[in-house]
């Protein structure tokens, strides 16, 4: 049985406004994917990885992974219209080139680039005992309820919440069969691996994430990326 990581990285990054997609930009003189793909490749556990990229940039692609020695990367497949179109892309890719029903693949948002090993490993071990782990953390926010984004008559009990993260994993038949069962449904633009499953009555069971495994959404997000990775270099001279 194999563990496999599946990178999305089929999206444009338009909130991210720039000119080139947000997983490639360049970061204290590193492509936001290759910090993604070193933590995959770094993880002992993790056999092979494989990319869900935007298209024109599956060359550039190939070409960071050979620079950077990423030997585990396998396969690249096509983004798709959103990011539902695109997972599905990826997990049905596996089983195309012959990834068998029972490796577990662990899907990730390339512009996670702070993924941690513990993470990965506690999605795994989940994934095992439940059949699949979605990463999460605790909401530590008062949580209010909006229509129209500017007031608010109601709140959600914070200790009942989780916030979501990724990695997302499943065994491979599985996930391909819940992503052809959706599509059946009608189900054709869930936000994620998490809601999708949710979406068709099914339960979720989770695995420990951290603050630091930032998404890179917005500019801002940029900076704290760069003060993580500074806090992470003084930690190694340590
Ligand atoms: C999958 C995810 O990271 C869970 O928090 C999130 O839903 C991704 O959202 P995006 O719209 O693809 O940025």
């Amino acid at each position: 049985m194999a563990n496999i990581a599946l990178l999305i990285a089929g999206g444009s990054g338009a909130r991210m406004h720039q000119n080139i997609p947000k997983q490639f930009l360049t970061v204290n003189e590193r492509p936001v994917i290759v910090y993604t793909l070193e933590a995959f490749q770094n993880h002992p556990e993790i056999d092979e990885i494989a990319v869900v990229c935007i298209e024109d940039w599956e060359s550039v692609l190939w070409a960071y992974a050979n620079q950077f020695n990423i030997t585990k990367l396998k396969n690249v497949f096509s983004g798709g219209k959103n990011g539902q179109d695109s997972i599905r892309n990826g997990v049905y890719g596996l089983r195309d080139v012959g990834y068998d029903d029972k490796d577990i693949v662990l899907i990730h948002d390339a512009i996670r680039p702070m993924i941690s090993a513990d993470i990965i490993s506690d999605c795994i071990v989940t994934t095992k005992k439940h059949g699949c782990a979605i990463t999460v953390i605790p909401c530590a926010e008062a949580m209010m309820q909006t229509e129209d984004g500017e007031v608010s008559i109601g709140s959600y009990p914070r200790d009942n919440l989780k916030r979501t993260q990724t990695p997302q994993a499943f065994f491979l038949g599985d996930i391909c069969d819940l992503h052809k069962r959706a599509l059946e449904a009608g189900i054709t633009n869930s936000v994620a691996s998490c809601t999708l499953k949710i979406e068709m009555g099914e339960p979720v069971y989770f695995s420990a994430g951290s603050e630091k495994n930032i998404k890179l959404t917005t500019v801002e997000d940029i900076d704290i990326f760069k003060a993580l990775l500074v806090a992470k270099r003084s930690d190694w001279l340590k």
